[in-house]
């Protein structure tokens, strides 16, 4: 492994983040849109941190599911928001890495000097998702559009047939592939051979951790109630692995492991992070939680490849850690986005496979284990739920806050995204 570490130009300082609770599809938030949730989220960090009117170096936040009229989503909710309206907004993209990546970015201009502030997150909802008209509706009513006189809009209107009015409903699944995120990630499973009882050991130590988390007041100032919700909608404290072994299989087939319970819910919900320079937060006397120093992304040929969807984060981390000079076991704590519990237990696996580790990642030796005690220790998507652009902020709010408590150390980000690929960070104290 490389020893050279390259600091960045400035340190990007985390401040703090805010979220609003996450809530189950078609739950409380379904009549919420994500511009309705996003602003709920920044006002809610406007609040915390007595930002009102002030102008913000760059808001960045995406969407995954997203309406044609949210084109401009973060601009939007800085408009909808107590913050001043010369605060510049950009919209992001890259599915569930999304949240993660829109920090990534502003974290860079910070470090380049060419902002002093930032807030980043994102926001999705599966209850208010976008449907479209199918094709032909679409052509018929472009054209009914431009037409100039009354025969011209009558001959377009005769050929509307009553089949015409079927939406086309956007799937949660790979257009390369047309399996949903559920099937790639069950045939992953079995290729590494996770069993049902570790994916449910690992569901209900989320739900167990997350509910503890929040009896000890670790939400308090990172999650502001929302439309009646104090608390992570999903959360079952007294979830349990006898419960979860109940539960039938959701993908992979009758013989599959996956189920609902340990599979993240589809969700609403939105997440936002304050980063900055030590100067600005100096004087605005606003305490330092920690420092983003590094990030990496991937991607994985899982169309042509034997990869599985979601394993570019296997691949991210050792080239982030090789970047940054440290190996697998030197973090404090380990978030690891539980997108399935499959999914996590993969990508440990990988990490401590000797075949892995030569022929795919060119090492001579496995990065290795963890100690799972620090993994994801006040909960993660199983149990928080996962509305896809928001978990980035979640992560990130919680592990800045983790390490803040702690006084030191290092903690490792990991998140898995559809289309083959993973965005992974470090945040140090
Ligand atoms: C990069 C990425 O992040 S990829 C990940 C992207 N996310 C996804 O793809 C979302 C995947 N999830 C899904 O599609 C859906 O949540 C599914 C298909 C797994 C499950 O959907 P549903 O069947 O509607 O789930 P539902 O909430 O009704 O749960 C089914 C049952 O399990 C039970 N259950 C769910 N979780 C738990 C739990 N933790 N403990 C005990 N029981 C549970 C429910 O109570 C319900 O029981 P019931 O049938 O007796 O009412």
């Amino acid at each position: 492994m490389a020893t050279k570490r390259t600091a960045p130009v400035r340190k990007v300082a985390i401040i703090g983040g805010n979220r609003i609770p996450f809530a189950r599809s078609n739950g409380p938030y379904s009549k919420a849109s994500n511009q309705d949730m996003f602003t709920a989220a920044l006002d809610g960090l406007v609040s915390r941190f007595s930002l009102q009117d002030e102008v913000i170096g760059e808001v960045a936040a995406g969407a995954v599911l997203k309406h044609a009229r949210d084109f401009n989503l973060a601009r939007e909710s800085v408009l909808g928001s107590r913050l001043n309206p010369a605060t510049p907004a950009s919209d992001v993209q890259m599915a569930c890495g999304t949240g993660l990546q829109a920090i990534v970015n502003v974290a860079n201009k910070i470090a380049l000097g060419q902002i002093d502030s930032a807030i980043a997150g994102g926001v999705d909802t599966t209850s208010d998702a976008p449907l479209a008209v199918n094709d032909d509706l679409r052509q018929i009513l472009v054209q009914l559009n431009a037409a100039k006189t009354l025969p011209e809009r009558l001959k377009l209107a005769a050929k509307l047939r009553p089949g015409h009015i079927v939406p086309e409903i956007p799937r949660n699944s790979e257009p390369r592939t047309g399996l949903s995120m559920g099937e790639h990630a069950a045939l992953t499973a079995k290729v590494w051979e996770i069993t049902r009882e570790a994916q449910d050991e690992l569901a209900a130590t989320s739900h167990q951790r997350l509910g503890a988390a929040y009896d000890k007041g670790f939400f308090d100032d990172l999650v502001t109630p929302y439309l009646k919700l104090a608390r992570d909608q999903n959360l079952r404290p007294d979830s349990s692995v006898e419960k979860l072994a109940k539960l039938k299989p959701a993908f992979g087939g009758p013989e599959g492991t996956m189920t609902a319970g340990n599979s993240t819910p589809l969700s609403d919900g939105a997440s936002t992070v304050l980063l900055a320079t030590e100067q600005w937060a100096k004087a605005r006397k606003l305490p330092v939680l920690a420092y983003l120093t590094f990030s990496q992304t991937a991607a994985v040929d899982y169309v042509h490849g034997d990869e599985g969807l979601l394993m570019a984060p296997a691949y991210a981390v050792p080239q982030m850690l090789t970047r940054a000079g440290l190996t697998l076991q030197d973090f404090d704590f380990y978030e690891i986005h539980e997108a399935f519990a499959s999914q996590v237990l993969a990508t440990l696996k990988a990490w401590e496979d000797p075949a892995f580790a030569k022929e795919k990642l060119g090492l001579d030796e496995p990065l290795g284990s963890i100690d799972r005690a620090k993994l994801n220790v006040n909960g993660s998507s199983l149990a928080a739920g996962h509305p896809f652009a928001a978990t980035g902020g979640r992560i990130v709010a919680t592990l800045a806050k983790l390490l803040n408590e702690k006084g030191s150390g290092r903690g490792l980000i990991s998140i898995c995204a559809a289309g083959g690929q993973g965005v992974t960070a470090i945040l140090e104290k």
